[in-house]
């Protein structure tokens, strides 16, 4: 990964690209809790003008759960991968995540009673995996972290994905296969009408450089969005505005 200065500003979005989208912190301006988030009705026309446009070649790409992003941003109702690349869905083609494994309802109980003691701090049940988030509590990070780790070992093909403010317990793999954003961009590109485009993915979170990596690999275009930080991406926006302008301007 190259340090990051001054990245410039992605170019347009054209008649070539498929499109690839992070939600949080990069479609939308991040909530106290994940259920607070604000979906502007402008930001659902442009990414169905887009969708239009693109023939259908536009994607989101989060760590939410697809039935999440339905309830969030439908309609339109587009392709989706959820839960960082463990599951999928392209028209009636759908790829189920992994079932939770027993072991995972006590270490949920058991982070719902470490969340209890700092109010603001949030236990996100996404059923294969485990959110536990701070930002409305900032001085639980370090216990709610700790906790995570101490969890981990109990959790057999589980590892740590640490984010914006929380870190999750989530499956590494699904059916064997790495499972991560840019894997999940990758099987996209190989479907119509993904396939054949140049990849375009904005994002601008920690889960988000291994899809910097896939478009990059693909002769893509990478877009990190908000303040500079070491990334593989090649480009930059400020933050949620300048990606609605952005998106905006190609609808
Ligand atoms: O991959 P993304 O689409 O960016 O999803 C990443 C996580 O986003 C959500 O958490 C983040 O947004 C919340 C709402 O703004 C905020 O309260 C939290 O601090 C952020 O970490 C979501 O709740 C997670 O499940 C996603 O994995």
């Amino acid at each position: 990964m190259a340090a990051i200065t001054a990245l410039p500003p992605p170019p347009p979005i054209d008649d070539g690209c498929a499109l690839f989208l992070d939600v949080d912190g990069t479609l939308l301006e991040f909530a106290p809790r994940p259920d607070e988030v604000e979906v502007p009705q402008q930001l659902r026309e442009a990414l169905a003008a887009l969708h239009a446009r693109l023939q259908g070649a536009v994607a989101l790409v989060s760590g939410r759960s697809i039935a999440v992003l339905d309830i969030l941003l439908a309609p339109p109702r587009l392709p989706a991968s959820g839960l960082h690349g463990l599951e999928r869905r392209h028209g009636r083609r759908i790829h189920h995540a992994p079932r939770a494994p027993e072991a995972l309802d006590r270490v949920r109980s058991e982070a719902v009673r470490v969340a209890a003691r700092h109010p603001g701090a949030v236990v996100e049940d996404k059923g294969a995996a485990l959110a536990l988030h701070w930002r409305a509590a900032p001085q639980a990070g370090g216990e709610l972290q700790a906790f995570a780790r101490a969890a981990l070992p109990r959790l057999p093909g589980y590892r740590l994905q640490p984010g914006n403010d929380v870190i999750e317990l989530r499956p590494a793999v699904r059916r064997g296969v790495r499972a991560d954003k840019g894997a999940a961009i990758l099987a996209f590109m190989q479907e119509p009408p993904f396939a054949g485009r140049r990849p375009v993915f904005a994002g601008d979170d920690i889960t988000d450089e291994a899809g910097f990596a896939a478009v990059n690999s693909r002769g893509g275009i990478s877009v990190l969005v908000g303040p500079p930080r070491e990334s593989a991406a090649h480009f930059a926006l400020a933050g949620t505005a300048e990606v609605h302008a952005w998106i905006g301007a190609s609808a």
